[in-house]
């Protein structure tokens, strides 16, 4: 009798389980527009195509004879590929030493890790930011994690693969900065710099003598300028909006002089934790968990203070004289911008990123132009750093809402898929600003309050907050934007009250043609 109730149990979970599959497999074919005949096609010519063949037990040198193509594993080092190919498990091979270390502990024998005192002004006293894990390092490191931001994974694909030594040693002869910025004073006040390395451009010139004893020390900031070129800039000269100059804007195509210094992120965890208002401990706890335990030390080594978090940094934009960017006594403007790519480089209307970041780089051109200085900050914070996924999804949700797209519902949205609305903790932001010694800020390109109280909570002035024009503001956008303002946002305009919110409506998902 009871058995046959589980039975009955088990048979009707697996209806209802089967009739989610058949909905799900019914959207699917609503959304996708692929009937099952289409989806039969496609299989029957994937089937006629040279199947790729998975043979774990094929060595590199048999598979590369085998590839028609050069491929990757063709440009590997044969040194480093006999390595690898000597041991068949992958996990005790003679690139690495045969004791895998998980982690290491500060009392571990032969652990000293170079002196490292965080907010001090003379390098030599700070000490260099030594992250690097192999054998000559390892002991004397004093920075958990790994150079190079979210891009120490690719570097481990490079090794595995056989392509990069991992005791790779970079050679910088010329890869100094284009331009010198600081020392500031803020490099070294307590607390004003805790997210990057105020001396991470200089390292390979105050430390060279470190790096020539061997010690893996890489910059975590490089220096460089160019020429940039938009179709929005040339329209602005061919307008007469902008003038050419021939030294910002160097030409009738609107061409633009800048220098660049493109940052990695260097993390000070009581600075951070100190930020925040929270404990460095809870920080270093949540760090481990929620990277997926990726880094033990963080909890064994609570005597290494500095982590090199695996992710993406930022870009800074200069436009005029460099000088002038730290001289109280010249105007500067300023637009702190974090990334959107479906707008900033595919276009997408549905947000005001672009046309906020073109009118900020024109009026930093103007400032420039008339005597003062100009910075574009570019920070890798997609999605209001929660990701394209998490935003794409958003996006759906939003279209797809019975009432419509509208901006009363705007943040609402957001929450329901991430758990909160915004990632970006902007109370990180300004140390990038202090690195550049700005000490005032005459015109500042942003209506986020979030990054205006950063700013002014850091102790640099904000003198005047530039709204986007009405007239560049995308239709669709209208959400967003008046959620915002009505979130906080700055505005020199009124802000709508929640009946005007819900009249604010985007685009309706049948108006994007496909
Ligand atoms: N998750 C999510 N992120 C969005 C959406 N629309 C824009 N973003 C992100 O929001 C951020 C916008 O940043 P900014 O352009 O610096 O603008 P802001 O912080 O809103 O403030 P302003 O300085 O006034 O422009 C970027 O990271 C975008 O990718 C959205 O609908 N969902
Ligand atoms: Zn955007």
């Amino acid at each position: 009798m009871e058995n046959e109730a589980i039975l009955s149990k088990i048979l009707e979970s697996l209806e209802s389980t089967s009739k989610a599959q058949q909905s799900l497999n019914a959207k699917f074919e609503e959304y996708s527009g692929q009937t099952e005949k289409e989806f039969k096609r496609v299989h029957e010519r994937l089937n006629g195509l040279p199947r790729l063949e998975v043979n774990t037990s094929v060595s590199l040198d048999e598979l590369s004879k085998k590839s028609p193509r050069k491929t990757e594993t063709d440009k590997v080092i044969p040194e480093i590929r006999a390595k690898i190919t000597q041991s068949p498990s992958g996990t005790n091979n003679s690139l690495y030493s045969e004791r895998v270390i998980l982690t290491t502990y500060p009392d571990q024998f032969g652990i000293k890790p170079i002196p490292l005192k965080w907010a001090e002004l003379d390098p030599n006293v700070r000490g260099p930011i030594v992250a690097s894990r192999h054998p000559a390092s390892i002991k004397i490191r004093n920075a958990i994690g790994a150079y190079g931001g979210s891009y120490c994974v690719y570097r481990a694909l490079a090794v595995a693969m056989g392509a990069l030594d991992p005791n790779h040693r970079p050679d910088f002869k010329n890869t100094e900065p284009t331009v010198q910025i600081g020392p500031h004073l803020q490099w070294g006040m307590q607390n004003k710099i805790v997210s990057l390395d105020p001396f991470g451009h200089m390292a390979t010139i105050t430390f060279e003598n470190q790096i020539a004893k061997g010690h893996d020390i890489h910059p975590t900031i490089a220096i460089t300028k160019a020429h940039m070129k938009l179709p929005e800039i040339e329209n602005l000269v061919k307008s007469g909006r902008l003038k050419v100059d021939g030294n910002v804007v160097l030409n009738q195509s609107g061409e633009l002089n800048v220098v660049k210094a493109a940052v990695e992120p260097v993390w000070y965890l009581p600075g951070v934790a100190a930020r925040f208002g929270i404990e460095e401990g809870i920080l270093r706890r949540a760090l481990f968990e929620d990277t997926g335990g990726m880094y033990p030390e963080l909890i064994t080594r609570p005597d290494l203070k500095v982590f090199l978090p695996p992710i993406g940094g930022l870009t800074v934009y200069i436009f005029g004289n460099p000088k002038y960017v730290s001289d109280p006594s010249k105007r500067l403007t300023v637009r702190v911008h974090d990334e959107c790519n479906g707008s900033d480089v595919f276009g997408s209307d549905i947000c005001t990123c672009r046309p906020y970041l073109i009118f900020g780089m024109e009026e930093c051109v103007k400032e420039a132009q008339s005597g003062g200085s100009g910075v574009i900050v570019y920070f890798r914070k997609e999605g209001r750093a929660l990701g394209e996924v998490t935003k794409y999804l958003v996006y759906n949700a939003r279209k797809r809402s019975a009432g419509g797209d509208t901006a009363d519902n705007y943040f609402l949205r957001t929450e329901n898929v991430a758990g909160v609305k915004d990632m970006r903790f902007q109370a990180l932001m300004p140390d990038v600003l202090h690195w550049l010694g700005i000490s005032k800020i005459d015109r500042m390109m942003s209506m986020s309050n979030m990054k205006y109280d950063a700013i002014v909570g850091s102790g640099i002035e904000i003198r005047e907050r530039v709204p986007i024009p009405d007239e560049m503001i995308p239709p669709d956008s209208r959400v967003e934007i008046d959620a915002k303002i009505a979130d906080g946002y700055f505005t020199g305009g009124s802000v709508p009250t929640k009946k005007e919110l819900s009249q604010v409506k985007g685009r309706e998902w049948d108006d994007i043609q496909h």
